[in-house]
């Protein structure tokens, strides 16, 4: 995931965007960018940071123009450390485009030589990205009848995209002097949702507080395959250009990246993460009597809504027994498991009363590389807790995630290969307790009959795009430098110096 905007106005939109990506913050906090344009000039600034890092007022005062896009960047590909893989990416022709993108393709080494050997054209970093954009580009030059360009050929551009890339991919991207564009994969697995302000202007963003955050009224999701081109003067079009769409988004998104105040698809996140509370009590009462709880606490941040549903229908005491330090960012997305171990304590400490001589029952939203409850775990003992039982709100994540999400190999999972009971061990609680795979689905669907499934690729192995084995996904993981190498360096990571949203 990476949080990506687009607006057109009629106003400068430099503070907009930058508002927005605030907003968006907590999707991506290795580097962030921001190009508008004016005329037909873009005018790009992005670097390694968080938003509040990276755009001094220098910066803001360079950004000129009613129109732009922005990124903040998680990365799942190619090199976690390398500046130039920061978004916006530029391409000169045709026309100039600049385009972000949030997810992940799964053929990018293969368009990658595809590019060079019949399309001749060169790109200059290990970005999926920088790969999506020369691809658009391509087609748009092919599809372009004439100048000025007319959104049917940016569609058929987008339609010819879609037959060739794989994997997941939210996109928005500014033709100069033209418009902005902005689509979705086929399968809807990134989300992206459409506004307006009062004054009609037009935003495109990831996630529905982004519009609302910054006073854009939500008007729908983006759908699954369709792609809207937004002229200048504010008109939109809108156009399916997937032969088969379905809308099939990340489960994860509800269980843990999505802000809980967010609306996608339809499904409130904040909604589904008490619903995963409420299947996960059933799950809790059938291993652990709620007599032998004493109280129930959340690991902050994204466990909150499930820990409170759980705590009220078990009729037990829920209790804040950790304090986050705001001003560490959100450790799963950081890269490295060196920064992510070390940032656990740096984030969270405890209220030593809550659990002294008390069985506390800990929730958190998820268990991946198991790097945050090994610590707390540890932690509540410390803090004199005679029982410490573990709950998640979702099911083992036993497999790897290609969409998007930082999970690429299964050794790093802690439940990969493992039983409960031996990831229980590894962990060193005294029950856990896991969602399960249909219990968590039927939790989140209920909200929205109309999607045709989930991603829930990392929970139940299957990839719903089609075109995934262990060979794609060994291939996938050659092209990347990543942080586990450079894991042991913290200094820049740790400790951001802006306040994570
Ligand atoms: O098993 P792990 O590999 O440790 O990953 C899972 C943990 O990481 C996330 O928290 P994070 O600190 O990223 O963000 P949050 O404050 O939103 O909960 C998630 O909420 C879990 O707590
Ligand atoms: N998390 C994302 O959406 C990442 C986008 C892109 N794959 C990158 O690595 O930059
Ligand atoms: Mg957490």
């Amino acid at each position: 995931m990476c949080g990506i905007v687009g607006v057109v106005s009629t106003a400068p939109v430099n503070q907009l965007i930058y508002d927005a990506l605030l907003l968006l913050q907590h999707r991506g906090q290795d580097a962030a960018g921001i190009v508008t344009q004016q005329g037909r000039k873009f005018f790009m600034h992005k670097a390694k940071g968080m938003v509040r890092d990276v755009f001094r007022t220098r910066n803001m005062r360079a950004l000129p123009g009613n129109v732009g896009l922005g990124q903040v960047r998680y990365p799942t590909a190619g090199n976690a450390y390398s500046e130039e893989e920061a978004q916006p990416f530029y391409v000169n022709a045709p026309f100039g485009i600049v385009l972000v993108h949030n997810g992940n393709l799964t053929n990018a080494r293969s368009l990658r030589s595809e590019l060079f050997q019949t399309d001749h054209r060169h790109t200059n970093t290990e970005s999926d990205s920088e790969v999506l954009l020369n691809v658009f580009a391509h087609e748009l030059e092919r599809a372009t009848r004439g100048v000025p360009l007319q959104p049917e050929d940016v569609f058929t551009a987008v339609r010819a995209v879609h037959q060739r890339i794989r994997g997941s991919y939210a996109v928005i991207a500014l033709i100069a002097g033209h418009g902005l564009l902005a689509f979705r994969d086929p399968h809807g697995i990134r989300p992206l949702s459409l506004g307006r302000g009062a004054d009609g202007t037009v935003m495109v963003g990831s996630e529905s507080v982004a519009l609302e955050g910054t006073s854009h009224a939500f008007e729908r999701d983006i759908a699954p395959g369709e792609a809207i081109f937004v002229s200048l003067d504010g008109t939109v079009h809108a156009r399916q250009c997937a032969d088969a769409p379905k809308l099939h988004p990340c489960i994860f998104e509800f269980v843990y990246l999505a802000r809980p105040d967010s609306v996608l698809d339809g499904i409130s996140v904040y909604q589904a993460r008490l619903n995963l509370g409420e299947a996960l009590a059933k799950r809790v009462v059938s291993t652990v009597p709620p007599t032998e709880i004493d109280v129930i606490i959340p690991i902050p941040e994204s466990s909150r809504p499930s820990a409170t549903q759980l705590a009220h229908l078990l009729g037990v005491p829920y209790r804040e027994g950790f304090v986050k330090n705001r001003y560490v960012g959100r450790t799963f997305i950081m890269p490295g498991q060196g920064v992510r171990k070390k940032s656990v304590r740096q984030k969270l400490n405890v209220i030593a009363s809550e659990f002294k001589g008390r069985n506390v029952l800990l929730v958190d939203d998820s268990i991946v590389r198991g790097t945050t409850s090994r610590e707390i775990v540890q932690m509540a003992r410390d803090a004199g807790a005679r029982k410490v039982y573990l709950a998640s709100a979702a099911p083992p994540v036993r497999y790897p995630n290609v969409y998007g999400i930082d999970m690429p190999t299964t050794s790093e999972l802690v439940a990969h290969g493992r039983t409960v009971e031996e990831v229980r061990q590894a962990i060193g609680c005294d029950a856990l307790i896991y969602q399960d795979v249909e219990g968590m689905k039927r939790a989140i669907a209920r909200l929205n009959t109309s999607l045709d499934g989930f991603d829930a690729s990392c929970f139940d192995g299957v990839y719903v795009t089609g075109d995934i084995t262990e060979d794609s996904i060994a291939q996938l993981n050659e092209g990347r430098v990543g942080a586990e190498e450079q894991g042991e360096d913290t200094s820049r990571l740790a400790l951001p110096n802006a306040e994570a949203v």
